[in-house]
This record gives structure tokens, C-alpha cells and sequence, in this order.
């Protein structure tokens, strides 16, 4: 069932009696929460991932994404409904779709250079199986520009741009909501190649969220939207570094005056902390930075400098910490609790714990760590040793918000350790509560017991 062409009531209409057919490419933390609600919604799903694992799981009903409440429950359902399948080939899927989404990951490498090449393979693989009324939409987050850089590709198909439709679509949502995030907490910003193409979409998500559509001028606007989404975090959290760390040189607390100020209707000072990770906002900033002519992108940058500080203010902070016991970093035991990016994800990329841990060995400590979604493998994938006590510890530093740190058991651990010193990387412990039990207790933005 070709969608170009019709109006959004038509689309709703064929969307909800399931004639027509989705190719999701990209089945991970997003891409799977997104083609279990097509399938929940009435579309015939096929799934694409280059992961044999990844497939194998969600054609036995099951699913790999832990971190997702109520997912396993819509896959499962789907997938005995034959609604929802998966393959690893991607140009047998877009022959059988109708509309093909790309929602695999948009990375930079170290030095912020795009590193698009998964996104590329995916529209390379649709074009073998693209045909006339199909609709290609791009959901990973899109470097402004590079959604239309895909139209020489998928015109290897013989079909001209107008023979069949492109749009830019970016997922809107978090792990761990990501369900409740594609069905309806945020409108969807839609932006598409012509009007034909834009209608069929809007009818598309508007079935599927029920915040409804924000359509936008051009593909290029709508992945602006999303990027600068992302930039605006990063610059926020940044602020929020830079005055934490003049915080502690005036020997203020940060979250007491930061808590004050957003009182105010137009403050929202972010948290301060270990550092920035993901593959989102550390990583969309440089989607601005490297497509620049003129502009110079100064406090975009500066943001990101000033965030990648932080993972080695918080090795200063431990050595401050130490050394109000009389001890260094050479030769303490250290316990690192957090190595995901943050709390309740397992994703590792650009995680500040891997700076946090590489730094501490170099000045000579020995590292342990502990994080409740991952195992003994990932510390060694650290150069760590795993660690789920808190005997012989010297100092302990936490580096990412899982919620399981918020109720340490403080008594116990007072007890266990060798030195009494908390680097609170993540501002998850109550310092009151922290200090009367004779620790000394740091955060981000505060060096003071
Ligand atoms: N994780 C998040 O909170 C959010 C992520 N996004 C965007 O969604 C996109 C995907 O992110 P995640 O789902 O978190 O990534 P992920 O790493 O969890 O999953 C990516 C999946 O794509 C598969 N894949 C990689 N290359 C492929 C290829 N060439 N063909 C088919 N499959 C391929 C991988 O095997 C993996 O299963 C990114 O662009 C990200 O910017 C957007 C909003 C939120
Ligand atoms: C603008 C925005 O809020 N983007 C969200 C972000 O989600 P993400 O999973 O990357 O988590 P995040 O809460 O932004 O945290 C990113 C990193 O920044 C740190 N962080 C976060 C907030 C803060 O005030 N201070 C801080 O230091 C976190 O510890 C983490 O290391 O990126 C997602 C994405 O685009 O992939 C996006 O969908 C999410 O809504």
C-alpha cells in the first residue's frame, strides 16, 4: 500500500488495518521501542539490524533492551501476532516496505568529525528495494543538511526524489520512556522533501503519538530542531560546571544556590558533575562545530572543553579528599561506583568513568569498581577490578546517578572502609547525612566538608 499520495485521514485509516508495511533500521535502545509501537498501532513491522543476536531475540518474542519498562511485554505480543519480525537483510525489507525509518547510531569520532557510515550502509541497502510511493524517514539524530545527502543514494534506485518521498523525523525521548515518549509525551517534528510527502507523514505519526505533529519548513529545519536541542543541553550543563567550580573556590555549596536560583521563572542552572557522556549530547554539539563556514561556534566549543574538564576535576577533587586523610592517590584504594554514561542506561560511550579510572592508575592507585547494570566483564573491559563490598576502601567516587546509590547504606559502609573520604560525582548523597558519620564528602561544586 503506496502512502504517497493520500491524505493524513487516508494513511491513519490503512495505518490502523494494518495495510501497509514499516522497515525499522536500527533495532536498539530506540529502535526497537519505535517498531514495537508501529506494530502496536497496526503496521506490519519489520525490523533490520546487523546484529544476528539482536534478531535472533526478537523472532523468539524476546527483548534485549533491559532498560525499557514495558517493552518486553509489546515485543512479545507483537511478535506472536506476526506483526513485528526482524532480519539482517535490510534490502529484502525495504522490498516488502512501504515506508523505510533509519534509527541506527550517528556517532563522531574522538576529534568530533561525523561518522555517519552506519546511515550511509542503511540507505544504500533501501535503495536496492526502494519503489515508486515509498517514503524513506530518517529518526537518528541528523547533522542539519545530511538527511538530503542521502538523495544521490537512494536515486541509484532508478526512482527520481518526488517518485518517492524523504522526511526527517528525530526520536524525541530517553531511555528508560521510551514508550511512553514515541506514543505521546512530545509532539514529532516532521520535516519532508514535498507536501504530498509531509501529509502522508503527519498521518503517519499522528496515529502512532497522540501529542500530535509539529511540521516544519524543510528536512533541514527539523533536524536543526532536534540538534539544538541537544547543543542547548550540553551548553547548559556546561554553565553548570563553570559556576560549580567557582563554587568550590568560594567555598559555597552549588546545589544550595542553584536550588535558590531556579526559584526564579527564567533560571534553570542544570546539574553540575563527573562530566558529559552518551552518544547524544557530547556528540550533537559537534554536528554544529563541523558544519560551519563563517560562524564561529565559541561557546558551543568552550561548552564542550568545559565538560570534558570535569571527569579530571573530580580525580582533583579525590586527591583533595585524600589528602585531608593524610593520604595520595599512589598507593589508596579506590572504589569507583558508576561506569555507564548515567543512571539506569548501559551505554558506555563517552562515559566519564573511563577518564575518571584512567587518570586514577595513572597516579598510582588501585581502581575497583561496582555499577548495578553491569557485570564483572564490563570492569575488566575498565582495567578494573569488580568490587561489591567496601572493605580496605580509601576513598570512594561516584561517578554516575544510578539509583541504587541513592540509599547507600552509609552506616555499613563507614564501617568497612579504610579512610573515610565520598567524591560524590553525581550529587546523589545528602552531605549532611554524609559528613556527620565522619566522612569527608566532596561534590561538583563543593569542597568543603
Ligand atoms: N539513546 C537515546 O536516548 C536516544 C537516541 N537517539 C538517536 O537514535 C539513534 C540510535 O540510538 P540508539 O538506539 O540509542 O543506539 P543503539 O546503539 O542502542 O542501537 C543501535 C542499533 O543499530 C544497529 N546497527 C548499527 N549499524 C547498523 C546498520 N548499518 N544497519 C542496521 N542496524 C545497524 C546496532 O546493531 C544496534 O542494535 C541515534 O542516532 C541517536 O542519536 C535519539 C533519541 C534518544
Ligand atoms: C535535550 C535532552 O534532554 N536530551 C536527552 C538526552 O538524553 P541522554 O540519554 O543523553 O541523557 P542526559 O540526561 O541528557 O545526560 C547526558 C549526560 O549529561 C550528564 N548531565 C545531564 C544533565 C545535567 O544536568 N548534568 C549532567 O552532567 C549526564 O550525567 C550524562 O552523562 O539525549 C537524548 C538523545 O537525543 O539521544 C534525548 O532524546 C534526551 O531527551
Amino acid at each position: 500500500m503506496k502512502l504517497l499520495g493520500l491524505n493524513r485521514e487516508e494513511v491513519k485509516r490503512a495505518f490502523k488495518e494494518g495495510e501497509f508495511t514499516v522497515a525499522v533500521y536500527g533495532l536498539g535502545k530506540m529502535g526497537l521501542p519505535l517498531a514495537a509501537a508501529f506494530a502496536e498501532h497496526g503496521a506490519n513491522v519489520i525490523g533490520v539490524d546487523i546484529n544476528e543476536k539482536v534478531v535472533e531475540s526478537i523472532n523468539s518474542g524476546t527483548n534485549h533492551i533491559n532498560e525499557e519498562p514495558g517493552l518486553s511485554e509489546l515485543v512479545e505480543r507483537n511478535v506472536k501476532a506476526g506483526k513485528l519480525k526482524a532480519t539482517t537483510d535490510g534490502v529484502w525489507a525495504a522490498k516488502q516496505a512501504d515506508v523505510m525509518i533509519i534509527i541506527v547510531p550517528t556517532l563522531t569520532d574522538d576529534r568530533g568529525n561525523l561518522k555517519l557510515d552506519p546511515v550511509y550502509d542503511v540507505a544504500h541497502k533501501i535503495a536496492k528495494g526502494l519503489e515508486k510511493g515509498d517514503i524513506v524517514i530518517t529518526e537518528a539524530t541528523m547533522p542539519p543538511g545530511t538527511t538530503e545527502s542521502l538523495i544521490p543514494i537512494l536515486e541509484e534506485s532508478g526512482l527520481k526524489l518526488g517518485e518517492f518521498g524523504l522526511a526527517h523525523a528525530p526520536e524525541r525521548t530517553m531511555s528508560g520512556t521510551a514508550i511512553r515518549d514515541i506514543t505521546g509525551q512530545y509532539p514529532k517534528i516532521v520535516g519532508a522533501s514535498d507536501e504530498k510527502t509531509l501529509e502522508a507523514v503527519i498521518g503517519i505519526y499522528e496515529t502512532i503519538n497522540k501529542k500530535g505533529v509539529i511540521p516544519m519548513s524543510s528536512i533541514k529545519a527539523a533536524e536543526a530542531v532536534k540538534v539544538f536541542e541537544g547543543v542547548y543541553r550540553d551548553v547548559n550543563i556546561a554553565l553548570a560546571n563553570e559556576l560549580a567550580l567557582w563554587c568550590e573556590e568560594h567555598g559555597l555549596d552549588a546545589l544550595e544556590i542553584f536550588k535558590a536560583a531556579n526559584t526564579q521563572p527564567y533560571c534553570h542552572l542544570h546539574m553540575p558533575g563527573a562530566g558529559v557522556g552518551g552518544h547524544c549530547i557530547p556528540i550533537y554539539p559537534w554536528f554544529v562545530i563541523n558544519l560551519v563556514k563563517k560562524t564561529n561556534p565559541r561557546l558551543i566549543k568552550t561548552a564542550r572543553e568545559i565538560n570534558d574538564f570535569m571527569p579530571h576535576h573530580v580525580v582533583e577533587l579525590s586527591i583533595k579528599g585524600l589528602n585531608e586523610v593524610g593520604k595520595s592517590l599512589k598507593g589508596s584504594n579506590v572504589l569507583v561506583l558508576g561506569l555507564t554514561f548515567r543512571g539506569g542506561v548501559r551505554e558506555f560511550t563517552k562515559s566519564p568513568a573511563i577518564l575518571i579510572i584512567k587518570e586514577l592508575k595513572e597516579w598510582g592507585a588501585k581502581v575497583y569498581a561496582y555499577d548495578p547494570v553491569c557485570t564483572p566483564e564490563d570492569a575488566e573491559r575498565f582495567g578494573v577490578e569488580w568490587k561489591e563490598d567496601f572493605k580496605d576502601i580509601d576513598a570512594i567516587i561516584i561517578v554516575t546517578d544510578h539509583k541504587e546509590f541513592r540509599d547507600l547504606d552509609l552506616e555499613g559502609i563507614a564501617k568497612q572502609v579504610r579512610n573515610k573520604v565520598i567524591i560524590d560525582g553525581r550529587n546523589v548523597l545528602d552531605a549532611e547525612k554524609v559528613i556527620k558519620l565522619g566522612f569527608i564528602y566532596f561534590r561538583v561544586g563543593r569542597s568543603h566538608s
